[in-house]
Parts: structure tokens; sequence; C-alpha cells
């Protein structure tokens, strides 16, 4: 018997997606499988129902939702030998594109059946992991703005992100990698493991969830003129064009931020603050045993 656990979060996308048991049943013959299903009901439940979930000794445990969701479930099956299934049902999917999961309902439930097992890495900034990308930075105000908004849909993120060129403002701070340590006050400070933030856009698009590294890009305090280009060179995917940028893939990374107060992060495009002041960033290589 292939036990697995699906973990649906029921508002995820526009919410209108409907995973249900009766569905599963349809694709997962229970001569084979044993499936079970649960719903998250609140903000961070999927963490919760995981760790319930990993007591039943399940083969594969499967996130339905988009990235947000995928990040609950995954920080608790990193480095444990059981099979991570996405039913991408989110907004903006990244990592599910990335791993070019099909966005299908019916199509990514055959890829669980008929997919293989593979490894692929994991970011970490001190004790949280992130699967897609996290950032300091004009980003982390971008989020928090947008789950302010309370919808989740590109719209929100743009009017999001006009919000936040207005009223970000930079931090001094210190970035040591490679036996180098700069100096900076970035705009931008952003960490990603794959190759997509979701609706199709890429900052990163040379990273791997593959090569044991972290793609690092870092744009400096620029003038509202040039954040509008580079804006438009992001959703023109030609973000190689702007000449501003430090962009290295390398495995580990510190960042020590010069003021004291609150920092704050995105990750896996949800807001987080932080009272710490150094950041220790890295990679577990292979550490997801993921289905695609
Ligand atoms: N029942 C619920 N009510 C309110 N929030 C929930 C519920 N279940 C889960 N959540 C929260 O919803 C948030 C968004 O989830 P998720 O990322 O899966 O969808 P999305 O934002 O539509 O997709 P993406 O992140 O790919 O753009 C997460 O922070 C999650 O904790």
């Amino acid at each position: 018997m292939i036990k697995i656990h699906f973990i649906v979060n029921p508002i995820s996308g526009k919410g209108q997606h409907k995973i249900e048991k009766t569905l599963l049943d349809n694709y997962f013959s229970s001569s084979i499988y044993d499936i079970k299903v649960s719903y998250s009901t609140y903000k961070k439940e999927a963490i919760q129902l995981t760790q319930n979930a990993i007591l039943d000794n399940p083969d594969i445990i499967v996130a339905c939702g988009g990235d947000g969701t995928i990040h609950e479930v995954a920080t608790e099956l990193v480095g444990k030998n059981i099979g991570f299934g996405i039913i991408p049902v989110g907004s903006g999917n990244g990592l599910a594109s990335n791993l070019e999961i099909p966005k299908n309902i019916i199509q990514a439930i055959e890829l669980i059946i008929n997919g293989t097992i593979q490894p692929m890495d994991v970011g970490y900034v001190n004790d949280h992991y992130f699967f897609s990308n996290m950032g300091f930075g004009i980003d982390a105000t971008i989020i928090r703005n947008y789950e302010k908004s309370g919808k989740r849909k590109l719209s929100a993120y743009v009017q999001a992100a006009l919000n936040a060129a207005k009223e970000y403002r930079t931090k001094p701070m210190e970035v040591c990698y490679e036996d180098e340590v700069k100096m900076v006050n970035p705009l931008l400070l952003f960490v990603s493991n794959s190759n997509e933030m979701g609706y199709k856009m890429s900052l990163t698009p040379q990273a791997s969830v593959r090569d044991g590294l972290l793609d690092f890009l870092l744009i400096p305090k620029i003038s509202i003129f040039k954040q509008m280009y580079y804006g438009l060179l992001v959703v023109l995917r030609k973000t190689h064009l702007f000449k501003n940028a430090i962009y290295v893939q390398i495995p580990e990374m510190e960042v020590r931020i010069l003021e004291e107060g609150i920092n704050t992060l995105q990750l896996d495009g949800e807001y987080y603050p932080f009272s710490t002041t150094i950041f220790k960033i890295g990679v577990l290589k292979g550490a997801l045993r993921v289905i695609c």
C-alpha cells in the first residue's frame, strides 16, 4: 500500500479549486493507495497538518496550493525520506512552474502517480528554510503590502510594488561571501533557489534547484526612474540588460544589517519580521525529495 497525504489550502489561487477525496479516489486505486486529505482552516495551519501526517508514516505528502503552502509543507519534509508532491493551485505557482509541474489538476495528479522522486536543493536563512526565493529589501515591503491588500492576483502585486517604491527606505548592510566583505545599501537583495518567482517572471533566470548554489541578486539604491526601468525589464524578461546589478551564484553568504531594530524578509512570498541583524544564508544540496 502506498500512503499519500494531501494537504489542501482551500483559499489558494482564486479559492475555486475542488480538491476532494472523491476526485482523488478516481485516480488513486484503493487496492494500491491509501489516501488521506486534510484542509488548512487558517494561515500556516499546513505546518501542523504536515506534522500530524508525518506521524502516520506516509510515503508521499502532497501540498495543494501555491508557494506559501509549499513552503509550510516542505519545511517539515526537509531531510526526510518522504516524497513531496505538488498540485499547484496557487496564484503565482513559481516553484511548480520551475519544476515543470502542470497547473492542470488532473495532469498534476497523473504526475504524482507516474513521476519520479528527484532531490532538489533547499535554501536556508538562519533557522528558516526557503524553496523558491527570499529577499531583504523592497521585495519584503512589496509582500507586506500585497498581504495587506487581501487580494491574490498579479494586479495586486503591481499595486503593492508601486506603493513600496514610494515608501521603501534602504538600510546599510555588509554582505560577506567568498572572502569578500562589501558595504551595500541595497534596494533589493534577492536570493533565489528557483528560476521563477511566479506569474512566469524571474529575477534570476540562471538559477537551478539542482546546482547546489543560490543565485544572489543585489540591486543598489537607484532613482525611481531606474526602478521603473528595472520593473519594465522584469516584465519584458530582459533583466540581463540592467547594468547596475551584482549577480553571483554561490553556496553561502552572510548578511549583517548595520541598523538595530526589526528587519523584514520575504520567504517564498510570505512576509517575516526578525529582530536579529545577522543572517546566515546557504543551501542544503538535494535535501527535499520532490516528485516531478
Ligand atoms: N483556510 C485558510 N484561511 C486563510 N488563509 C489560509 C488558509 N489556509 C492557508 N492559508 C494561508 O494562505 C496563504 C497563501 O497560500 P498559497 O501561497 O498557497 O496561495 P497563493 O498565495 O494563492 O499562491 P502563490 O503563493 O503561489 O502566489 C498562506 O500564507 C497560507 O498559510
